[in-house]
């Protein structure tokens, strides 16, 4: 049984689409990231898989539960943590009151375990927290009755870089004790670094089912090549090789084609220096939507 399993699945509001006949598998063990941009549909789907809307068409089991049985997912959801993108706490309250709340519902086994990676002020009441702590809050309440599977919808907004990471390796080692985690996101670059899957969203549908490594091996790699000589047009000849462009003694392309072929166009120039790297992210994200959609360069930035 695999704790995920979605066909053809669709979620309409009146005539806006949200999610269009998704389907997919996350299977046991697994970090499946979910991408997409804004209004791409990874709420909608998050949100029906948990059975807090129906579904229009299809369906959907997690941990063996119907979607649609409410009986049945409301005992599967003992053993699922569910992290929201709206957290809405109780302003008034303290943290401590609030997973005292969660627990009485479902356990807190991992509590104090987790409050020493993940920091909220828990004394003070949430109308005193800033993003970043709310944020925290709400995964120490998804992980702390030590579920199967968590669902997570943008787990990292509002952390920030230092915690963006500890998050990231906390992720990793809950793969390693064998925890099934599915969590949206539009950050290529955080999804890249954790995940072992990646379903990728466009207007409701699923355009790319990938393992990370194909991601990255679709878009080839970046290579950068120093040289006095003049090669932009030569290197521009060559199969496999795009967006080249050339600043100073470098020449800089994107290259699909091999080693072999490269190295042996490369033999009779005077080489400085060479560097072969992944490519960019910002790259791989538009093979899959077109300039349609800019990705946010800015945060991609601040991760690559
Ligand atoms: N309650 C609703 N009523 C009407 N339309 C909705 C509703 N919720 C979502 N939509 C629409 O469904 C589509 C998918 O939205 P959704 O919130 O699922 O996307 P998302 O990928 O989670 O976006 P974001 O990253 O901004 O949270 C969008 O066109 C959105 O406007």
């Amino acid at each position: 049984m695999n704790p995920i399993d979605v066909k053809a699945l669709s979620k309409s509001y009146g005539d806006v689409v949200g999610i269009d006949s998704l389907t997919f598998s996350v299977k046991p063990g697994e970090v499946f990231g979910f991408l997409g941009p804004n209004g791409a549909g990874k709420t909608t789907a998050i949100r029906t898989l948990l059975g807090l809307q129906s579904p229009t068409s299809g369906k959907a089991h997690v941990l063996g539960a119907s979607i649609t049985d409410e009986s049945e997912l409301l005992e599967a959801k003992t053993r699922i943590g569910y992290l929201p993108s709206d957290l809405a706490f109780n302003e008034s309250v303290s943290g401590k009151r609030v997973l005292d709340y969660h627990a009485s519902i479902k356990g807190d086994s991992r509590r104090a375990e987790l409050l020493e990676i993940f920091t909220p002020p828990i004394d003070r009441p949430i109308r005193e927290y800033s993003t970043g702590n709310e944020q925290m809050l709400g995964i120490v309440q998804a992980f702390m009755h030590d579920p199967d599977l968590v669902i997570m919808d943008e787990p990292t907004s509002g952390l920030d870089p230092l915690k963006q990471e500890r998050f990231n390796q906390f992720i990793t080692n809950e793969r390693d004790r064998g925890t099934t985690i599915f969590f949206s996101s539009h950050v290529l670059s955080e999804v890249r670094r954790v995940c072992d899957r990646v379903g990728i969203l466009r207007d409701g549908a699923l355009v790319g089912l990938e393992t990370i490594e194909s991601l990255l091996n679709q878009g080839g790699k970046r290579v950068q090549i120093q040289t006095p000589d003049t090669i932009e047009s030569q290197i521009e000849a060559l199969d496999g090789v795009f967006s080249v462009i050339s600043f100073g003694e470098t020449v800089q392309f994107t290259y699909t084609g091999t080693y072999n072929n490269l190295i042996s166009e490369l033999q009779q120039y005077d080489i400085v220096d060479i560097n072969i790297s992944e490519p960019p992210l910002e790259d791989i994200f538009m093979h899959y939507y077109g300039s349609e959609t800019e990705p946010d360069t800015e945060t991609e930035a601040a991760h690559v």
